[in-house]
């Protein structure tokens, strides 16, 4: 007989930031890290559907280690929403409000502003080609080639990263592009090793960004909290928008602050708790072939 899963009956929390579906596990305490398989397994049931899982592990500097999924159980080492979620986990039941949280991409400071809302230090942008990461060195990475039709001029693209790496394409109207025609090539843009999302944004004013994002490793979603700081970041350096920027997602708005004195994006936004579950007493991950 096949030993039982030490997932199986595991509880998590279903939540969302904007729509962004998270899933929080907390494992610290214990040994066990998630498979990509089980990830997979994880967000094809219905129950437990996610865009992003955070997976908690013990720290020794911080609340918590994160590990995150997409729902292709490829690992990120950010996500700005779940982030959210993750601080408002924490600081539930009279937690603390301000939180420590690491991941892959460094330490983050969280704090809850409010019932279900709160504010994540994300840190400073990454602009080298090492940290993004990009296949080579570019001459400048706010004039990246994309090829996307009605596109004149190339260099209406800017590539950095948040932790995790962004493609930011600046259009005149959002909604002409496609999602699912372009978002599946540009997350394989040759420049990105490890793959991309990709941002579609359209600059409203100084103050106001709208915003759709083919995720990398979980497709179109309804808000993306990185590509978000790396959207206003962007605009920024072009020169198109203010310090501090409103970007409308599908979801919902997030307000993106690039602080001047430490050069680190503050992102504030909603956080929300779907329901409380427990994945099956019978859980099993298939022996599905890992995410390229
Ligand atoms: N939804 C997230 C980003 C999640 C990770 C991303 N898909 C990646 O692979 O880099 C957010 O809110 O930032």
């Amino acid at each position: 007989m096949a030993a039982a899963s030490p997932l199986a009956g595991f509880p998590f929390l279903k939540m969302n930031g904007l729509g962004n579906e998270i899933l929080v596990m907390d494992l610290r305490g214990r040994d066990h890290v998630i498979t990509p398989a089980e990830a997979r397994a994880i967000a094809a049931d219905p129950r437990s559907r996610f865009d992003q899982l955070m997976a908690l592990h013990d720290s020794p500097s911080a609340a918590a280690f994160m590990r995150i999924y997409n729902n292709d159980g490829s690992a990120s080492a950010a996500c700005g929403n779940g982030t959210r979620c993750v601080a408002w986990a924490l600081g539930r039941d009279g937690g603390p409000e301000r939180v420590r949280l690491e991941t892959a991409a460094g330490a983050l400071e969280a704090q809850r502003i409010s019932e279900a809302r709160s504010t994540v230090d994300m840190g400073p942008p990454r602009f080298d080609w090492r940290e993004i990461p990009l296949a080579h060195a570019v001459a400048d990475p706010d004039a990246v080639a994309v090829d996307l039709p009605g596109w004149t001029a190339p260099g209406l693209a800017s590539a950095l990263g948040m932790g995790n790496p962004h493609l930011v394409c600046f259009v005149p109207d959002q909604q002409s592009y496609d999602l699912a025609t372009h978002g599946p090539a540009l997350e394989r843009h040759p420049l990105f090793p490890q793959r991309t999302n990709v941002s579609f944004a359209q600059v409203l004013d100084r103050g106001h960004i709208l915003l759709r994002v083919w995720e990398r490793g979980a497709g179109p979603t309804l808000a993306c909290g990185t590509a978000a700081c790396a959207t206003a970041v962007a605009a920024i350096r072009r020169g198109l928008a203010d310090r501090e920027v409103a970007i409308d997602l599908p979801g919902g708005q997030l307000t993106i602050a690039w602080r001047e004195s430490d050069g680190h994006v503050l992102m504030t936004g909603p956080t929300e708790l779907e329901w409380e579950g427990r994945l099956p007493d019978d859980f099993a991950a298939g022996p599905t072939p890992d995410a390229a």
